[in-house]
Parts: structure tokens; C-alpha cells; sequence
């Protein structure tokens, strides 16, 4: 057959709006949020589960590789196609249906291709939220796929912790659907095979539905901006906010000063919140919240905030240096400005590393000492949860750099950050972002062979077809 054919087979599966070929519908779906810029011989946009699965036998009997793609906010290039101009892409954005809301067991089941926004705005008048914090508005197949974790982390967990059940098209010859949606809290019948498909980049099968969990949404929140007595203590303060709080601490949000001021050049309305406008060298967001509203007598949060940072502050070895308590909204809206900053201040070499909490900040301290004797003129912007171990240690070198015409500078440059976080401190080369062909080399440097051939093998038996942006 040839490659018109298999078009028009598609389209007879798909129909008109289900198919897209043409170069302009089809680069948006091309270009990733960061780095990449592939080439794809087709968009199929299913709009059912039982749509998914024909299309997914289709290919797979024909050979055609798919790459499926959610909301294509992921910075690791884990949804977009590669140059070849050989592989489809199975967009879920017209996954949006079923949206059953089970009040009583506070669950949501919901098609893959709800993004994150809508669901909570349509969730607005329960009560309840999808707990997930993050910057990017993605859609929930993606977010399953990578296992996001966002800026609540240390209170509400990441998008496992949330997924009670999932409904999947593997990539077989049948397009087999598997109905994992149970949305039981308790179910203990054997192996929890849903979790295969979460953080795995869609190389094990197409998410198409979900089951999530739903939190009581906050009635109330203080958020303040802590300045760390010095960059040493900021474990010890966190240790103290959640002594003095315990799970009332919601986000406990690291932002270095060069992050902070990326974000403030790239957005000029967001206002600089800091004394004389003056950054400091790394700043907390610690927000505390209540899912109760306020009761008569109840001191507000504001005031409980100020009365702990004060506590904090007059210790003999006090981990605060200063604190602003200030709008949420400002100061969220500063916190989820810093990605975009950050990649407009320059040519960004991102990385999404994990470590014990303790961790965090001799590695930084460790990155800060070493980075001028391994490379010049490199510019750490990192920011992270703090609260959940998570370090986006964002690097930015000038764009008319001449070192970036070299290809072996950003490798050796990520190299050498994979080697001292993994290697030295113990930590992982993808904490929230998962793996896509930007991670690959690393997921098969630092997986043990025994692992890689027990994955590799689960992939035949799931889904032998050629499916996403990474091989396990
Ligand atoms: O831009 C980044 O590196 C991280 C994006 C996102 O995970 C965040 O925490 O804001
Ligand atoms: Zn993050």
C-alpha cells in the first residue's frame, strides 16, 4: 500500500476532522514547548476510545510508528515526532468525553484530553479540585504519561498518587482496549497493572480515560516569600515550617535570584515584591492553606504564617534571614513565570533532577563552585520543589554563544550535570518531566540491564508496536 492509502484508510476510520495532513494544521502538533521541531506524516485525532483503537490497529498492522501526544506542554521532547517525517501522531485532544463526577466517592472520570484548567473550572462550584499545581496547562493523558508532580507535591503527591484507574489502547495488532478504570480507593486483586502506563511516556499504550482523585479545594491561603538566613539553612527552615505546621504547609517552592530576574524582565507586570527591588540570591514560596473556610474566632492564615515566621525568626540560630507575606496571586503568578523567564533569558539547557531534600542545596552549592572551572559562562537559573526534592536546574548560556554550533558542548555540558547528580549525589535524571528522546541516552546509561531487559519486555507483551517518543 502506499503511503496516500494509508491516508485514506485513516480518514475513513477518523473522518475528515479526525485526520490531519496538511503542514500548516499540522505544525502546532510538531513543535514542542521547548527544543523540538520534528516532521509528522499525520495528526489522527480519535475522538473515543473504540476511534483510538482502530487507529492503533491500523498502524500497527501496517508498521507505522505513533508518538501519542497529549497536551504538548512536556519538556523533554517525550510527544512530538522525530525529523524522519515517518511517524503519526495520536493527538487526544478530542478525547474530552466521558466527565462523570462521582460526588460522594470524590472522583472524576474523565477523557484524556481534558486539560488541567477546564477540569478544575468546571469542578469550581463542588467543592473539589484536582490537586495538581503546575505552570503549563496540559491535558490529563499527558500528565499521567509523565507522572507530574508540580508545585503541591509535599501535600497532595504527584499524579500517581492521584490515579485510581485508566483506560488504555495498546499498541498490538487488535488495538486492544484494556478497562483498568476501577475507581475503588481500595482494590488489592493482584498486580496494579495501571501503573505501567503511569510516568512511562506512553510507550506501553495510549491513555484514553481516567479515574482521578479529588481533594476538597482550599478555602483559604497565605503565601509568603522566605529569604533563607544563608543557602544552608533552607533544610533547616523547611524542617522547622513543617514542625510548626505539619500538613497545613501546602508549597514549599525554591526560586534562585538569576530565575527570579528572568522572570521579571521577561513579564514586566508582575511586580518585583522584594525590598528596593533587590533579589535576593534564593528565595522560598511556603504557602499554607485550609480546606475549611474561616470560623468565627479562628485567627486567619495570614496571621498564623506571621506568628510561625516570627517564631522561626527569633531563634538563637534562626534558618530566616526575611519574609514577605503577600498576595497569593502575585506571588504565584512570580513562581509560574520563572520556566518561561528562565527560556527566554537565553539558549536554555534544562534539567529536571531529584534528590533526598537534605540534598538540594549542597549540590547546588557543589554545581555553583565547580561550573566555572568545567565550563565559562554558564548561568545557573535553577528553581524546584524543595518540598518534594525536585531541582529544575535550568542553565542559560548567551544565544550568540559560538560554543552552541558545537554539538558536543551541550552534551558534555549534560553529561557532566548527569554525572555529579547521579553518579555523586544519588539522585535522579528525571524527576517530573519523565523520559523522552532528550532523556534517552541517560534512561539507558543509568537503568541496570536487568531492569531495561524487564521493561523491554513488557513492552513486547503490551504493546509490541512501534509507540512513543522513547524505546524501553
Ligand atoms: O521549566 C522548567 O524547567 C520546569 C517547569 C515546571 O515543572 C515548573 O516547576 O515550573
Ligand atoms: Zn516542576
Amino acid at each position: 500500500m502506499t503511503e496516500a492509502s494509508h491516508i485514506e484508510a485513516l480518514k475513513g476510520l477518523l473522518g475528515e476532522k479526525g485526520l490531519l495532513t496538511g503542514a500548516s494544521d499540522m505544525a502546532a502538533y510538531e513543535t514542542g514547548a521547548r527544543y523540538d521541531k520534528g516532521r509528522a506524516a499525520f495528526v489522527a485525532r480519535p475522538a473515543t476510545t473504540e476511534e483510538t483503537s482502530a487507529t492503533v490497529s491500523y498502524c500497527v498492522r501496517n508498521g507505522i510508528a505513533l508518538v501519542p501526544q497529549s497536551g504538548n506542554t512536556g519538556l523533554v521532547s517525550g510527544s512530538t515526532p522525530d525529523s524522519s517525517g515517518r511517524q503519526g501522531i495520536v493527538s487526544l485532544d478530542r478525547l474530552t468525553a466521558p466527565f462523570d463526577l462521582d460526588r460522594v466517592n470524590r472522583t472524576i472520570k474523565a477523557g484524556a484530553g481534558v486539560r488541567l484548567s477546564d477540569l478544575n473550572s468546571k469542578l469550581e462550584d463542588t467543592g473539589l479540585f484536582f490537586p495538581i499545581d503546575l505552570g503549563a496547562d496540559p491535558r490529563l493523558g499527558g500528565m499521567i504519561a509523565t507522572n507530574t508532580g508540580g508545585s503541591r507535591f509535599l501535600r497532595y503527591g504527584d499524579v500517581r498518587r492521584n490515579t485510581l484507574g485508566l483506560t488504555v489502547v495498546l499498541a498490538d495488532e487488535a488495538g486492544t482496549v484494556l478497562d483498568l478504570s476501577s475507581d475503588l480507593r481500595k482494590n488489592n486483586t493482584g498486580v496494579d497493572w495501571k501503573q505501567l502506563f503511569i510516568g512511562t511516556s506512553g510507550a506501553f499504550g495510549i491513555i484514553t480515560e481516567c479515574v482521578l482523585n479529588l481533594e476538597p479545594a482550599p478555602k483559604q491561603s497565605a503565601t509568603a516569600l522566605l529569604v533563607p538566613s544563608s543557602n544552608e539553612q533552607v533544610s533547616a527552615l523547611l524542617v522547622a515550617m513543617e514542625d510548626a505546621l505539619g500538613s497545613y504547609l501546602s508549597a514549599f517552592e525554591g526560586m534562585s535570584g538569576n530565575a527570579v530576574r528572568a522572570a521579571l524582565d521577561h513579564v514586566p507586570s508582575l511586580r518585583n515584591p522584594f525590598q528596593g527591588g533587590i533579589v535576593p540570591d534564593f528565595v522560598i514560596l511556603a504557602e499554607i492553606s485550609r480546606s475549611t473556610p474561616p470560623r468565627e474566632g479562628e485567627q486567619p492564615l495570614d496571621a498564623v504564617l506571621e506568628e510561625v515566621l516570627a517564631a522561626i525568626w527569633e531563634r538563637e540560630d534562626a534558618p530566616l534571614a526575611d519574609a514577605f507575606v503577600g498576595p497569593p496571586h502575585e506571588i504565584w503568578a512570580l513562581r509560574h513565570a520563572l520556566s518561561e523567564g528562565v527560556k527566554h533569558s537565553g539558549r536554555l539547557i534544562a534539567f529536571d533532577l531529584s534528590f533526598r531534600r537534605g540534598d538540594i542545596m549542597p549540590f547546588l552549592a557543589h554545581m555553583k563552585a565547580d561550573m566555572p572551572d568545567h565550563f565559562e559562562d554558564v548561568t545557573i537559573c535553577d528553581f524546584g520543589h524543595i518540598g518534594d526534592g525536585g531541582v529544575h536546574f535550568n542553565l542559560v548560556v548567551a544565544k550568540d554563544d559560538p560554543r552552541l554550533a558545537d554539538p558536543d558542548f551541550e552534551a558534555d555540558l549534560r553529561d557532566w550535570v548527569f554525572t555529579v547528580a547521579v553518579e555523586q549525589f544519588d539522585g535522579s535524571f528525571s524527576a517530573e518531566h519523565a523520559i523522552g528522546r532528550k532523556n534517552q541516552a541517560f534512561y539507558d546509561r543509568y537503568t541496570p540491564e536487568k531492569i531495561r531487559e524487564l521493561a523491554a519486555g513488557l513492552k513486547i507483551i503490551t504493546s509490541p508496536g512501534p509507540l512513543g517518543a522513547m524505546t524501553f
